[in-house]
């Protein structure tokens, strides 16, 4: 593509070199220069992508994106800087991708719990309805029916332009996507254009890299502070963060509310394990998802389809046909007459809600058994306050491993029993390895009683010193129950 169709929309401070150039890439990352390419130089948080320009420049990259220009300065090279080039990656990637986010219609969802599940529920229902689109997920990525497995919850510009472009070439018209705080803070969402935006709540996350929650809720408010004015924005008007979100942005407001007065407002009339019976807006219907947190999600993804035009009745009658998705909330009966309910719950929040939601239902004879750790690696100051509800909120917690990463994985363990109090000591134990925990807990677990194996959800594997074992919740407890013959 030629470099000054895409400099396009950035603000050039100076340039060296000549703009007469065809840019075939746009990378950000020295490894990935080709001949002809442009290398945008980042700041990161290990690294400095300045100190990779003259690599780049070595492997062939014919123009330099950068903020602060190299002292050698080669003649074959056009450098170009920018205030923020972080910023500038976005607009170079849609630029050279063709703008793809204007040309189908683009929906985030942000907040610390629900994004998955919200943009997972918004393209079954859209297929329902007769819809190809685009899914950004945790879980995984889909082009219509392509499945593509996930890195990042939000990927960054280039990668997110690049399969908006494939979307857009398959004819998808809408694309739901996941926007993570980190998405937001590191620029991941520059200069896509969003239809509509929604929030789903915010509590306990990241601190490690927000560092204060004050910091955490404002990198999501940027997300709706720089929404065009012909979009959409929708919050949950039972988070008390809801309203904060709104507060600057040129968006259409829009709230959806189980708990108060709301454009969008519903009620869980009956909840068991096998699904609930819901009112939308004075619409009754049954859903096979479970958790009143589940009826908030699927309130955003109605609110979001109806806003989007979507007729109300052919909404929910796709919503009352939804599976559950992957290791959300996903539960296991085995022969024997024991629950399991697989739920990707790593936050205070998240545990807090799936207990509660299975307190809520099961009966006074029927005992809860929690499996759970918390990932190395990462906000350290989630862990007691997860022992602490653990302990509390169920009959027997067994703590054990997640992903331990690089820390050491007794020191974890320690952490998550330091919140643990006293009058609830009786009520747990440690078992480090993971399969080991869950079998404690299927030999402990009586017919009718329910295990919850928190944490993981859909992932597949262990990450240990940078090397990922297998491993799958779902699989390891129905291998352990035909061996255990429970
Ligand atoms: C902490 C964090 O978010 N890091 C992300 C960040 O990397 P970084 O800032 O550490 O990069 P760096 O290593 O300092 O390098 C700086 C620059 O130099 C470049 N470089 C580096 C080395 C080299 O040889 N040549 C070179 O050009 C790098 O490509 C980069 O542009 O930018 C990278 C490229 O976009 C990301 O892959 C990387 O995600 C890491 C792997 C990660 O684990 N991120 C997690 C925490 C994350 O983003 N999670 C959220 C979900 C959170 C949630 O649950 O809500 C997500 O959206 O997935
Ligand atoms: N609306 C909600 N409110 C509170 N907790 C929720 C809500 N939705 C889901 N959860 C809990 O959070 C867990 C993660 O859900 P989900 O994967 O949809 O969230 P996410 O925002 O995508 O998380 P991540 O940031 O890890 O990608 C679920 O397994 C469930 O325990
Ligand atoms: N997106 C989340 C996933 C956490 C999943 C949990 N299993 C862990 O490893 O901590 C994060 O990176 O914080
Ligand atoms: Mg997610």
């Amino acid at each position: 593509m030629n470099l000054e169709k895409l400099l396009q929309r950035i603000q050039v401070l100076e340039t060296i070199g000549t703009l007469e150039r065809e840019v075939s890439e746009v990378v950000f990352d020295s490894r990935r220069v080709v001949e002809d390419s442009l290398y945008v130089a980042l700041k990161g948080t290990v690294s400095d992508g300045h100190s990779y320009i003259n690599s780049s420049t070595e492997k062939g990259a014919k123009v330099i994106v950068c903020e602060q220009l190299p002292s050698e300065i080669n003649d074959e090279v056009t450098y170009i800087k920018v205030e923020d080039s972080s910023k500038a990656l976005g607009h170079l990637a849609s630029n050279f991708y063709g703008n793809p986010s204007e040309k189908l219609k683009l929906i985030g969802v942000t907040g610390t719990n629900g994004k998955t599940t919200v943009t997972t529920l918004l393209f079954d229902i859209f297929k329902t309805l007769g819809y190809q689109s685009a899914l950004i997920s945790t879980v995984e990525y889909r082009i219509g029916d392509e499945i593509i497995p996930s890195t990042h919850t939000t990927p960054d510009i280039v990668r997110l332009n690049q399969m908006l472009a494939k979307a857009v070439e398959i004819g998808c018209e809408y694309a739901f996507m996941e926007v993570s705080s980190h998405g937001i803070s590191q620029n991941r969402t520059e200069g896509l254009h969003f239809k509509v935006a929604g929030f789903t709540n915010i509590t306990h996350d990241h601190l490690d890299y927000h560092k204060t929650f004050q910091n955490y809720i404002y990198a999501k408010k940027r997300f709706f502070d720089e929404l065009e004015d012909s979009a959409i924005a929708i919050t949950n008007a039972d988070d008390k963060n809801g309203s904060v979100m709104l507060q600057n942005t040129k968006a259409k407001k829009k709230t959806f509310a189980l708990k108060t007065m709301a454009d969008f407002h519903g009620k869980v009339l009956e909840v068991d394990f096998n699904g609930m019976l819901l009112n939308f807006n004075n619409k009754e219907f049954w859903t096979t998802l479970t958790g009143k947190f589940n009826a908030s999600n699927l309130l955003l993804a109605y609110g979001i389809a109806l806003e989007l035009g979507m007729n109300e009745d052919e909404v929910l009658q796709a919503i009352s046909v939804l599976q559950r998705v992957n290791g959300r909330f996903e539960t296991i009966k085995s022969n024997g007459g024991i629950f399991f309910v697989v739920d990707y719950s790593h936050t205070p929040d998240a545990l807090e809600n799936v207990l509660d939601s299975i307190n809520e239902i099961r009966t006074k004879n029927e005992r809860l058994i929690c499996v759970f750790g918390c990932g190395g690696d990462r906000d350290k100051t989630k862990r007691p306050e997860m022992g602490d509800i653990a302990t509390k909120k169920s009959t027997l917690a067994i703590i054990t491993s997640d992903n331990p990463r690089t820390e050491d994985l007794a020191q974890i363990i320690k952490e998550i029993e330091a919140g643990i109090q006293p009058q609830n000591f009786s009520k747990y134990t440690s078992i480090p390895d993971r399969r080991e925990a869950i079998k404690m807990a299927i030999k402990f677990a009586e017919p009718k009683d329910i295990v919850v194996v928190a944490g993981k959800g859909h992932e597949t594997y262990q990450e240990i010193n940078g090397v990922k074992h297998h491993f799958d919740d779902k699989e390891t407890i129905r291998e352990l129950l035909q061996l255990m013959g429970k």
